[in-house]
């Protein structure tokens, strides 16, 4: 049995079409009913529906073989103890620094309201920025709007929330999509079958780009 993690929402939604073009097709809709690990149209695949930020923890440990986890969460969480060979081309945006509309450039110390701990500090520290990071869970256009930061590093596609709170985008740290990742473990005791799927998702993958 194949068990990959996957997080409902906008990576579920956009992997549902990859994996059935494989023949992974789940039985229950997890929009509809409450089942946390789905049988799929394959005996030997399961999908198990967590967090998006929980998908590197269950494949390190095992918990599930393979995963589907956006490259910010992954590096976030430092994901060097997963192999991570593929890119799905899914979920795509940018992570970037935002600022209010009439904010000047930043200057001095700046304070910065993210849930990327770690790859703000790191992109700050790399341009020479002092920088005190606020660790928020959600909502962080909200933090320049009330006096919490400066400014926000967070994740862009649209820019519609951003201008729908007068802020605006303004350095760009990286291009941020899905990928699909493998407890190390696995990809040795169950290669026949991880190395299979690996080889038709790359070669549909390849297809569409
Ligand atoms: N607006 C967006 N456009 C495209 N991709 C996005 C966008 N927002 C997030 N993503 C990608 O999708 C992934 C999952 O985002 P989603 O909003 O479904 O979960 P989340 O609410 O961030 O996670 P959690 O439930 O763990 O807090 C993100 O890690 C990112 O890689
Ligand atoms: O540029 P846009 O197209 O507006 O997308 C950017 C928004 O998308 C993400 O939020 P999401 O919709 O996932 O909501 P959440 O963070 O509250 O889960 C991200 O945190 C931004 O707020």
């Amino acid at each position: 049995m194949l068990t990959i993690a996957v997080s409902k929402g906008r990576i579920y939604e956009e992997a549902l079409p990859l994996l059935a073009e494989v023949g992974i097709e789940p039985i229950d809709d997890p929009k509809t009913c409450r089942k946390l690990i789905l049988r799929t149209t394959r005996d030997d695949v399961q999908l198990v529906i967590i967090r998006a930020t929980d998908v590197p923890t269950f494949v390190e440990y095992g918990a599930a073989d393979l995963g589907i986890a956006g490259k910010d969460v992954l590096l976030e969480h430092g994901a060097e103890s997963l192999y991570e060979p593929l890119d799905l081309n899914i979920a795509r945006c940018r992570l970037m620094t935002a600022a209010h509309k009439n904010a000047p450039p930043p200057y001095g110390r700046i304070r910065v309201a993210t849930k990327y701990v770690k790859i703000a500090q790191k992109y700050f520290a790399s341009q020479g920025i002092q920088a005190e990071i606020i660790k928020l869970y959600g909502s962080m256009e909200l933090a320049p709007l009330v006096g919490l930061a400066d400014c926000i590093v967070d994740l862009v596609d649209t820019g519609n929330t951003l201008r729908a709170n007068d802020l605006e985008p303004r350095e760009h740290i990286m291009d941020i999509s899905s990928r699909l990742v493998v407890n190390k473990a696995a990809m040795k005791m169950k290669n026949q079958a991880i190395a299979s799927l690996l080889d038709q998702l790359e070669k549909n993958i390849a297809q569409k780009n």
